[in-house]
């Protein structure tokens, strides 16, 4: 039976329908998708929590972007908003003005097909239709992972190949989740389809996968071999793998028909062939520079789901804001990109005037915004990751810590605004090292300082970069600057650097991975001081242990301004920190924060103070709970539960110093050994 051969569902505004394998339902402008229990396809990982799909409900809903679905999961309550390329990933959903289409991507699994398809009736605000009759899609895609490539204009062209061949697709995310995926995408179900022609997979992040060593037997590795080897007996299938660096493993692909590799960074690979014996195209799909415009007339012919935006032209531009660009980006950010690029000319530029000949929008449409503003827009749409966004704490997130606030902002604006001024030969110093016991904030002021400088933040664990085998380590370092160097102007914040740059020549270090280590990332950090153009790679490092560090990386030039944050000393203080911390909280009106502050000892962290108002969230959800119980009443999902001051006493006692006086003080004292400029 062909799998696709379901029936057109359409509905009207009030209508109700009764699929095979899903109940849709559209009552007040609300769509109710139904699916019931005979659509087990598997679960979708919304980021949120895994549910199963079968339960959903979608409401649609107006924003200035156009029109979204919320797709709202009844088991867990939680709620996910999707945009149109996301909704189709999952459910080939498009929106338009003035319909939805509802592709039935999940309807192509054989236990799900009932024996006799059923058309529906009702006018047309919602059809039900496959994408073709030979196409089979299977939308895995986890959310964060698809707004992830689609920022980073990677998935298009394959989406494409989606759309017009007959494809099954699905993705595999090697950052996260893998096993859970795998569990719960049977992947090894789609193998046995008949209908698939070819197989995309697209394996995102493989990189982060665990290398398949020539013993290891088992793990995640294993599990994705086993099903592309699986997926590839199957005849004409293509395996894609769409990654970082390509380190996939020889044994992953070899009795795959074709890989290919799709990477977004900026060095090459060395012989491929190395890696697989197989036919292997490594397209590079790096931001474009201005010689290799004409690659864009490629991703004009794609069809580009979401990306009409500015931050597709950024892309394109490799992050060259000339004037001209930003003349026409300031004014067009709404111009959609295939306007956009009928505007740039052969040698680049790109003509504002052009772009309003070619453009549908008419000019009462164009807004006009500042540069500032555009470019906030547009890198915050381009921040291909999770990793390296604009993070979203601001200065009133972080309490206290003035003295520190004020030299980051000098010390941030010289180096944004006015590096041009230092002679390159000077060098131009862009690191800080932030000091003191854990849970001082030292991460929340980095987050802070890319926030209020529009940068983007990349923030790498030292442990992370450890590898046990020979080489690996050096590796990862250049990976994370030639990553931050792609992302710039970013704040590239290392935690925890005592891991990775302690002092060289100590006994222990095994096979002297450390002093390696800390040779690559002096190197590293010196290519950037000396960058001629400024290499807008502004580097913060924290540590517990100051001690410890390798004392060249403290010489000027490096991190050589030294800040250190320490635990409140004052009553105020600490109420400052309590109070930033409670902000998503309902708080009592008996809540009296300075008079809790003077009850508490001086030695609490910052992260002690955020505690006591988390566990304060806790007591007083427990009194709720435990009043509906003595009262046999239902506890309603949505009743909010507010913290009193007696809640935060209580938490307070609970909560214990996590940081003894000896510590503080051999932390303090040890930053002071060698360190050129502390400022504390
Ligand atoms: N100045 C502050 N204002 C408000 N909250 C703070 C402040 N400092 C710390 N916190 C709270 O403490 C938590 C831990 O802070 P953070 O992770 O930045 O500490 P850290 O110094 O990086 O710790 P570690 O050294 O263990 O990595 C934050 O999530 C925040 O809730």
């Amino acid at each position: 039976m062909n799998l696709w051969d379901c029936p057109v569902i359409t509905l009207g505004e009030n209508g109700k329908a009764i699929e095979r394998n899903c109940i849709i339902e559209a009552t007040d402008g609300c769509w109710h998708i139904n699916v019931t229990d005979k659509a087990e396809f598997g679960t979708i990982n919304t980021g949120a929590g895994m549910f199963p799909s079968r339960w959903l409900r979608a409401t649609t809903q107006c924003s200035e972007k156009g029109r979204w679905l919320k797709v709202n999961s009844c088991m867990t309550e939680k709620v996910m908003q999707l945009s149109s390329s996301t909704l189709w990933s999952y459910f080939g959903i498009y929106t338009t003005e003035s319909h939805i289409e509802l592709d039935v991507s999940f309807a192509h699994l054989p236990s799900y097909l009932p024996c006799d398809p059923a058309p529906v009736q009702c006018a047309s605000t919602l059809s039900v239709r496959p994408i073709n009759n030979s196409t089979t899609v299977l939308a895995l895609l986890h959310p964060d992972i698809h707004q992830m490539i689609e920022r980073a204009l990677k998935l298009n062209p394959i989406s494409a190949v989606v759309l017009e061949g007959s494809s099954f697709w699905v993705s595999i995310d090697g950052m996260s989740s893998i096993p859970l995926i795998i569990d719960h995408c049977p992947v090894e179900r789609f193998v046995d389809t008949q209908s698939c022609e070819i197989c995309i997979l697209p394996v995102t992040s493989i990189a982060k996968l665990p290398p398949l060593r020539a013993q290891s037997g088992t793990g995640t590795s294993e599990e994705i071999k086993n099903c592309m080897v699986k997926l590839a007996q199957q005849d004409g299938v293509h395996i894609f793998g769409l990654s970082g660096p390509i380190r996939i493993s020889k044994a992953i692909v070899q009795d795959a028909c074709a890989a290919i590799g799709i990477s977004t960074l900026p060095f090459p690979i060395e012989d491929p062939t190395k890696i697989v014996s197989l036919p292997f195209h490594v397209i590079w799909v790096l931001t474009l520079n201005r010689t290799s415009r004409h690659a864009y007339s490629l991703l004009r012919k794609v069809s580009l789901y979401e990306s009409k935006s500015p931050c597709a032209v950024m892309v394109l531009y490799d992050g060259v804001f000339d004037d001209s660009f930003m003349k026409v980006i300031t004014r067009t950010w709404k111009v959609p990109i295939e306007d956009l690029a009928c505007a740039v000319d052969a040698d680049g530029t790109v003509c504002f005037d052009t772009v309003m000949a070619n453009s549908a929008l008419s000019l009462s449409n164009i807004e006009s915004i500042s540069p500032a503003a555009a470019m906030k827009k547009v890198r915050k749409q381009m921040s291909c990751s999770e990793s390296s966004r604009i993070p979203q704490v601001l200065w009133e997130n972080v309490a206290g810590l003035d003295f520190a606030k004020k030299t980051l902002i000098e010390t941030f604006q010289t180096c944004l605004f006015e590096n041009h001024r230092i002679p390159s030969q000077l060098g131009r110093r862009c690191g800080i090292l932030f000091f003191g016991p854990p849970g001082t904030g030292k991460t929340l002021l980095a987050k802070a300082v890319a926030t209020e400088f529009n940068l983007s933040f990349l923030s790498i664990k030292g442990p992370e970069l450890l590898d046990v085998y020979v080489g690996e380590s050096e590796a990862h370092i250049r990976d994370v600057f030639a990553r931050a160097k792609a992302c710039r102007p970013c704040v590239l914040f290392f935690d925890e650097l005592d891991s990775i740059a302690v002092a060289r020549g100590k006994d222990g270090d095994a096979g002297g991975i450390t002093d390696r280590l800390v040779s690559q990332l002096v190197t590293e950090i010196d290519a950037l001081t000396w960058d001629e153009n400024g290499s807008g790679v502004f580097l913060i490092g924290a540590t517990n242990r100051p001690d410890l560090l390798d004392p060249s990386l403290l010489r000027p030039g490096r991190f050589d301004k030294r800040l250190y944050l320490g635990i409140p000393q004052t009553s105020m203080e600490q109420a400052a920190i309590l109070r930033a911390s409670s902000t998503s909280y309902l708080l009592g009106v008996d809540v009296d924060f300075d008079a809790l502050a003077k009850t508490l000892p001086k030695t609490l962290s910052p992260a002690d103070l955020a505690s006591i108002c988390h566990t304060s969230m806790k007591v007083a959800l427990g009194k709720v709970v435990k009043r509906a119980r003595e009262t046999k009443s239902s506890l309603l999902a949505d009743q909010t539960v507010s913290v009193g001051f007696d809640d935060l006493i209580e938490a307070a006692i609970l909560v214990r110093p996590s940081i003894s006086a000896t510590q503080l003080d051999s932390i303090y004292k040890g930053a002071q050994l060698g360190a050129s400029e502390v400022i504390n």
